[in-house]
């Protein structure tokens, strides 16, 4: 995909916010971008997406792209799961596939209880849980991301993160604004701010160090023995049906995945630094 000289400004006579842009989006790239508040990363994002036209310059081959606005339009006559449901035809799919996606993400997310209230009642983490289940239940080859993360629970914060990267490792490209600097640290291929009208390369943060270990806390793991999982995790029953698992940062993303495609299905609580290898509190 690419950006080239694109400019945009929301009005003949207004104020060029974009100006000249050029960008490459390979395949299997995850590409961050920064700013000041106001400077104009929405405005590429929704370039990006395709869901706002450049003023000059062109877009060349935009693959499928889904969508995550910093606001998610709420007020839609639908509950969650219908709207799910509804987005998956949008985005091509057949109504048994948009149905199965749907009930995937909504389980994933932990969506379950809320999936049956109308959009317009829901709490701005649900929504935004909402919003960041139609954008994945896509499968697009391209993945926008304006403060998705913001206003999740750290569970879903972690599946979120761990969607992107099998997004990236499934041959599509990921662009994110996020306000934490570590959001992805060390998995992100290229980034940018706009600084004034441009878009200038910026370093990306540095990975972890590679001792650095992480505490995955998870609800419902079953009682049943546990197969062999990613990276060998030191695993810590805690109180009422709570479980966590230390395991070194290289090998944090695969175990999420593994717990998430456990059949037990159990539900990732949180997800942060164990501040020493032995840590299980
Ligand atoms: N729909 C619009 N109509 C008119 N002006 C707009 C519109 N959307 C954005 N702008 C203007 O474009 C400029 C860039 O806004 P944009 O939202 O892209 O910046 P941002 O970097 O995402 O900001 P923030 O960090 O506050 O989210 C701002 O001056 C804003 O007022």
């Amino acid at each position: 995909m690419l950006l080239e000289r694109v400019g945009k400004r929301y009005h003949p006579r207004a104020p060029w916010v974009l100006r000249d842009i050029d960008l490459h989006l390979p395949e299997s790239s995850l590409v961050r971008i920064s700013g000041g508040n106001g400077g104009g990363k929405s405005t590429l994002l929704r370039l990006l997406a395709g869901v706002s036209a450049p003023t000059a310059g062109s877009v060349r081959n935009r693959p499928r792209t889904a969508y995550v606005p910093e606001r998610f339009p709420p007020a839609l006559p639908f509950d969650a799961a219908r709207y799910l449901r509804h987005l998956g035809r949008v985005h091509g799919l057949g109504a048994a596939e948009a149905a199965r996606r749907a009930d995937h993400w909504t389980e994933r997310l932990g969506l379950g209880d809320h999936a049956r209230s109308p959009l317009r009642q829901l709490s701005k983490g649900t929504s935004q849980k909402v919003a960041v289940a139609q954008a994945l239940m896509a499968e697009p080859g391209l993945l926008v991301l304006d403060e998705a993360w913001t206003g999740l629970d750290a569970g879903s914060r972690a599946v979120l993160d761990a969607a992107v990267l099998d997004r990236v490792a499934a041959g599509g490209r990921a662009v994110f604004v996020d306000h934490d600097p570590r959001r992805l640290a060390g998995r992100v291929d290229a980034a940018y701010a706009v600084t004034g009208t441009g878009l200038r390369p910026v370093g990306t943060a540095p990975a972890p160090p590679p001792g650095a270990r992480v505490l995955i806390e998870v609800d419902g793991l079953g009682p049943e023995p546990l197969p062999a999982l990613p990276g060998s995790p030191e695993v810590t029953p805690a109180t009422s049906g709570r479980t966590r698992l230390t395991v070194s940062e290289h090998h944090s993303d695969a175990l999420l995945r593994a717990l998430l495609d456990l059949p037990s299905a159990p539900h990732v609580r949180a997800v942060r630094g164990a501040t020493d290898p032995g840590e299980s509190a």
